[in-house]
């Protein structure tokens, strides 16, 4: 049994369908299958968790309706096409199937703008607190009909994650085409084997995934699973990667048969929560090796240890902060735009004043205003 994600341990989960599990090769949902994932959740909710489900598929669905090539990925008009009419498919196959059970399903539709704009964050926090308090099944899926290629998650696996943070989740689980992360890529290296635990996400473990994705029908890959794992982790919950292929996906995890653990990191909260799992970083403030010290003590960052700035980005934006390697140790809002945060690179407080010609603020980046990575 996965104690960690555990109706007992686990208030509320969140439960990620990939697109080549809910759709077949001929485009048809896999019903018979889908029955018995909707069956473990059922279960789970008699059993006191709160459960909401990220399900991808609606491009897969909607393009054998609309009879459109290449999955309907031939651009964006057919993508956009293709999920529209999906989507209300989709939608209908998981409220049947969870009313089967007596369960009501809601659809909620978000784009990345959705969560990246702090009050926007807010109210889609409060939408799932309301609605798993009412016992509803969130189905949630990325508004693909309106978003563009600037605004798109692309990949439901990092949705699933911020939707971990915004529901306060203590779990989310990725059902993939695939049984957790391997040393490499199974598919390609025969001699790869699999990680049933990870406790930090450093350079070793980015490396295993590589980049893109290889079922062909979905569009996240292993990197965008690690990368969901760091969301979900720096916001306090676990994250499994486990496979869906088999019957009853969440009853074979409790068994403890296959899947990666990404284990949570100590718990982030609020706003801190949100900015650590924010996607539009719009620039790299790098520092110094005394800096890197001090901010790993808790202390804001001040101009004096930073030495160069790049990327154009506003006052209130999210930055990087890279250590002299080049690695980012943190994140947070700048307090300068990027114009000015390069006039006072290596600059003492003191000196400030006289470059900008008006009262320096109190940091390059408060520590109220940061996390670290
Ligand atoms: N280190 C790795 N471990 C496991 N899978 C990997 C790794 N690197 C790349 N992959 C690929 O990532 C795929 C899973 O991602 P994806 O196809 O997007 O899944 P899904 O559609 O289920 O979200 C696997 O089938 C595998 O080919
Ligand atoms: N939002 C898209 C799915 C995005 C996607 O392909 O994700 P995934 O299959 O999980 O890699 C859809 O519903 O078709």
């Amino acid at each position: 049994m996965n104690h960690a994600l555990s109706p007992a341990a686990c208030r509320r989960l969140i439960v990620k369908v990939g697109s080549s599990l809910l759709v077949d090769a001929s485009g048809a949902v896999r019903r018979e299958w889908l029955a018995t994932l909707v069956a473990d959740i059922a279960r789970r909710i008699a059993a006191g968790q709160q459960v909401a489900v990220v399900s991808s598929g609606a491009i897969a669905l909607g393009a054998r309706r609309l009879k459109l090539t290449k999955g309907g990925r031939a651009n964006l008009e057919d993508a956009q096409a293709a999920a529209a009419v999906g989507q209300i498919a989709l939608a209908g196959v998981w409220a049947d199937l969870l009313g089967d059970h007596g369960l009501t399903a809601a659809q909620m539709l978000v784009t990345l703008d959705d969560l990246e704009d702090r009050r926007r964050y807010l109210n889609a926090s409060a939408t799932l607190e309301r609605l798993l308090s009412l016992k509803v099944v969130p189905i949630i899926n990325e508004n693909d009909s309106v978003a563009t290629h600037e605004i798109k998650f692309g990949d439901n696996d990092r949705l699933a994650a911020r939707i971990g943070a915004a529901a306060n989740a203590q779990g989310v689980v990725l059902l993939s085409d695939v049984d957790g992360l391997y040393t490499a890529d199974p598919t390609r290296d025969t001699t790869a084997t699999r990680i049933e635990r990870v406790t930090r996400i450093d350079a070793k473990v980015l490396a295993m995934a590589g980049t893109g994705t290889s079922s062909g029908m979905g569009s996240g890959g292993m990197a965008s699973k690690i990368e969901a794992a760091r969301i979900a982790n720096s916001a306090g919950a676990d994250l499994i990667i486990i496979s869906g292929h088999e019957s009853h996906p969440l009853t074979r995890m409790d068994s403890g048969e296959n899947g990666t653990v990404f284990v949570a990191s100590a718990r982030t909260k609020g706003r801190k929560t949100w900015l650590a799992g924010r996607l539009t970083v719009r620039g790299t403030i790098h520092v110094d090796a005394g800096a890197v010290r001090a901010l790993a003590s808790g202390a804001s960052l001040l101009a004096a240890g930073a030495k160069r700035t790049e990327g154009s980005f506003s006052r209130g934006d999210v930055v990087d902060i890279a250590g002299p390697d080049g690695t980012p140790i943190a994140r947070g809002l700048s307090e300068y735009d990027a114009a000015d945060a390069a006039r006072i690179t290596g600059l003492k407080s003191d000196a400030i004043a006289a470059v900008l010609g008006y009262a320096p603020r109190s940091a390059l980046i408060h520590r109220d205003h940061m996390v670290h990575l």
